[in-house]
Order: C-alpha cells, then structure tokens, then sequence
C-alpha cells in the first residue's frame, strides 16, 4: 500500500475521529452507566467534573490505530471486491455495481477490522468511562493513567484474553454492519452520479454520511452489548458471556436498552464517515 495512502487516509480519519470523539464519549457513557438520565444530563455532569477534557479521554490511542484500522478495513475490502468481481476500482466506477459482491466484500472486511480494532477499542471505552476529576493532591486518581498504563493493567489482571473482551460482540457488530456500509456508499454514490461519469465531492460526503448513519443505527443494539462486555470484568464478573449480557440487560431495562446511544451514533455517524471516504476517494484518484 502506497505511504502517501497510508498517510492521508491516518490524517483523515483522525480529522473525523476528533470531530466525533465527544459524542462518542457521551455515547459509551449512557450505554454502560445508569446514573445520567439522558444526553442533556450527561453532557452537564461531564462538564461540571471533567471539563472539556472529560470529553476527550481515551482519545489519544484511536487517534495512532485509525491507521491500521482504515487502512485494514478498505485495504480488505477493495481486494476482497477484486477477487469477487475481477474488476479495479476505477473500471468499477463506470460499471452498475454487483451489490452481492458489495455486500460481501465489506463484510469480510468488517470481520478482518474487527480483530484489530478489538484491544484498541477496548482501552478507549475504559479510558472514557473514567469518571474522575484529572489527578490533584487530595482526589483519588484515575484506575488507568493511560492507555498504556491502561492495556499493562488488563494484561496483569485479567490475563492477554482480557485484551480481547468484548472481542465477539465487536466482530458480530461488525461483520453485516460494514457489509451494509459499503452497500449504502456504493448504492448511492451509483444512483447520484450520471451515466458513465465519476462521482463528484457532494456526492461522496452525502454518500458516506448515509453509510455512516445506516451501518450505526444498524449496529447500536450490538454495540451496547459489546461496550457492556468490555467493562465487565473491570470489578467482578456480571456476565457469563454475550447471551447472557443480552438477556439479562434486557431484563433489567427492558428492550429500549438496545438502542441506547443510537442519536448520538447517528448524530457522529455523518460528519465522521463523509470525511472518511471523501478522502478515501480523492486520495485514489491522486494516486492511480
Ligand atoms: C460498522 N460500524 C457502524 C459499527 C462501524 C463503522 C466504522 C466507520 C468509521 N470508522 C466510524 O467510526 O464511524
């Protein structure tokens, strides 16, 4: 994979991960903690406590590993893709879309990303759901002061597989989620673009908007069983395992717990997800 690729496409996704980062930590916040009662509320306890910064704890490793994590997910889906269909990116463009093969294709790399992103995403939702004041003479510090500290930490208590908590439920997530990603994104970037011409910039940030916010509202339920697996095991043991954690939040909050977080994930979804494939775009047509 070329270095400028690999550059841009880290330099982007940190662009949209920054952008999203505060909703994405109010996000965590009301799937995993029962003590705000909604956005307005958690945004102000947040603020009062932390600051501003409250909002940006845990952001400072996803900002190293969207470069490993974009460039597995496209990197796996476009050749995926090529197996499928034989045809390159840029032939592709001018040819109506084999949606199967779409489908496919980002669903095997949803699975790939997943395995990677698994540890890193892991550290970011303990890191945001630290709740403590930064460190001052006389308050109890923070369990993790970082996310190195945080991964040495889950490594010596709860061994290298703890690493991976929550690992299943991300894969899961992950796997039909990004399939139906690329879909939206290849769908309606064909539909909105005229016969036999490329697609043009509006085109690419309204087509990634829509993947973004069809492939996480698809995702939420999913995505609060695996923010709740990964902060289990933090104190003791609450779930046997994902059934089991979907069962019993389900029976203690009733159905409406799956879609905790689901504005939020919308409302980051757009902006994050437009950035990402306009740059993703514009980066392939400089570079072939
Ligand atoms: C499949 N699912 C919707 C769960 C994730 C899609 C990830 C897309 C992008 N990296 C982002 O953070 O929005």
């Amino acid at each position: 994979m070329p270095v400028e690729e690999f550059v841009a496409g880290w330099i982007s996704g940190a662009v949209g991960l920054i952008l999203g980062h505060p909703l994405d930590t109010v996000k965590v916040r009301l799937q995993t903690q029962n003590t705000y009662r909604g956005i307005v509320d958690c945004v102000i306890k947040t603020y009062r406590r932390e600051s501003v910064l409250g909002f940006f704890k845990g952001m400072s490793f996803p900002i190293g590993s969207v470069a490993v994590v974009n460039s597995v997910l496209f990197g796996t889906y476009s050749n995926s893709l090529l197996l499928l269909s034989s045809t390159s990116h840029q032939a592709r463009k001018t040819q109506p879309p084999n949606y199967g093969h779409i489908f496919v294709a980002g669903s095997i790399a949803g699975f790939v990303q997943a395995y990677c992103l698994a540890p890193f995403d892991l550290i970011k939702v303990r890191l945001q759901n630290q709740t403590e004041p930064r460190a001052r003479p006389g308050v109890a510090p923070s369990q993790y002061r970082g996310p190195l500290h945080c991964a040495r930490t889950i490594l010596r208590e709860e061994g290298p597989q703890g690493l991976f908590r929550g690992a299943w439920a991300l894969v899961l997530r992950d796997t039909p989620t990004l399939g139906l990603y690329f879909l939206t994104y290849e769908g309606l970037s064909w539909w909105l673009t005229s016969d036999s011409k490329e697609p043009g910039s509006a085109t690419m940030l309204v087509a990634g908007g829509f993947a973004g916010i069809i492939s996480w509202t698809t995702a939420t339920p999913l995505d609060v069983v695996k923010a709740r697996m990964q902060m289990d095991g933090l104190k003791q043991r609450e779930y046997r395992g994902l059934l089991d954690c979907m069962v019993s939040s389900a029976r203690q909050e009733g159905p409406g717990v799956f879609f905790k977080g689901l504005t939020l994930n919308s409302a980051r979804a757009f902006p994050v997800n437009a950035v990402t494939f306009f740059s993703y775009e514009h980066l392939l047509r400089l570079l072939s």
